[in-house]
């Protein structure tokens, strides 16, 4: 399995080993062993997975507060999305900032956001699905949500306002201010 720091610390990309034959692949998407050799935690208690139907949709910037924070380990298994990770632990030296990582099936890399970090992503292609597990179980009380396009963030989505298909609930999220003191730095 490949392994790569990214530009924002904590933020890990692994790419596990896919098998390929004249009957298709086989890859062992998940491995504890491996994964916590690259740093990612072997706690966890929920996968979900998601369908978006269109190109542009954005689903985030989202995360749980204390005690229900989710760590997530993001993978596409048809499709394409450009997934985003931004530092929201007050204190931390690399505060706001954000880091974008193509993530397909075709690439089949694999994105780590530890708790603290706010996640979105935009699809880059039709009827994309993502998986993802997560260190932490549903809470909808302590669901949070930034908005995606949040001015103070200034990240460099690959899709325009115009054409981006949201939710009803991250059209009315909030800008990155109001993400003081949901998560302290460690
Ligand atoms: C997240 C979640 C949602 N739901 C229910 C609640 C709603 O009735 C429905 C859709 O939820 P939502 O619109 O919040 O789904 P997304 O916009 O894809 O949210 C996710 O998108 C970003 C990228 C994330 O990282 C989070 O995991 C999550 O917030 O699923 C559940 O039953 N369990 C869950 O864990």
């Amino acid at each position: 399995m490949k392994v790569e720091a990214l530009s924002l610390p904590g933020i890990v990309k692994v790419t596990p080993a896919r098998f390929g034959d004249n009957r298709g692949f086989f890859s062992e998407t998940y491995n504890q062993k491996n994964m916590a050799e690259a740093g990612i935690p072997d706690l966890f208690v929920q996968d979900n997975q998601s369908l978006s139907r269109q190109k542009g949709v954005v689903r985030g910037l989202h995360c749980q507060l204390a005690p229900h924070g989710q760590g997530k380990l993001v993978r596409v298994t048809r499709g394409a999305i450009w997934d985003v990770a931004v530092d929201a632990r007050t204190g931390s030296p690399t505060y706001g900032q954000w880091v974008g990582v193509e993530l397909s099936a075709e690439n089949w890399s694999q994105l780590w956001l530890p708790v603290g970090f706010l996640h979105g992503f935009v699809t880059l292609e039709e009827n994309t699905e993502v998986q993802y597990k997560c260190t932490g179980l549903y809470d909808k009380a302590s669901e949070r949500s930034v908005r995606w396009d949040c001015e103070q963030l200034g990240i460099e989505w690959p899709v325009t306002r115009e054409d981006a298909v949201l939710s009803e609930k991250d059209l009315q999220a909030p800008s990155f201010d109001a993400a003081q003191g949901w998560f302290e730095y460690k």
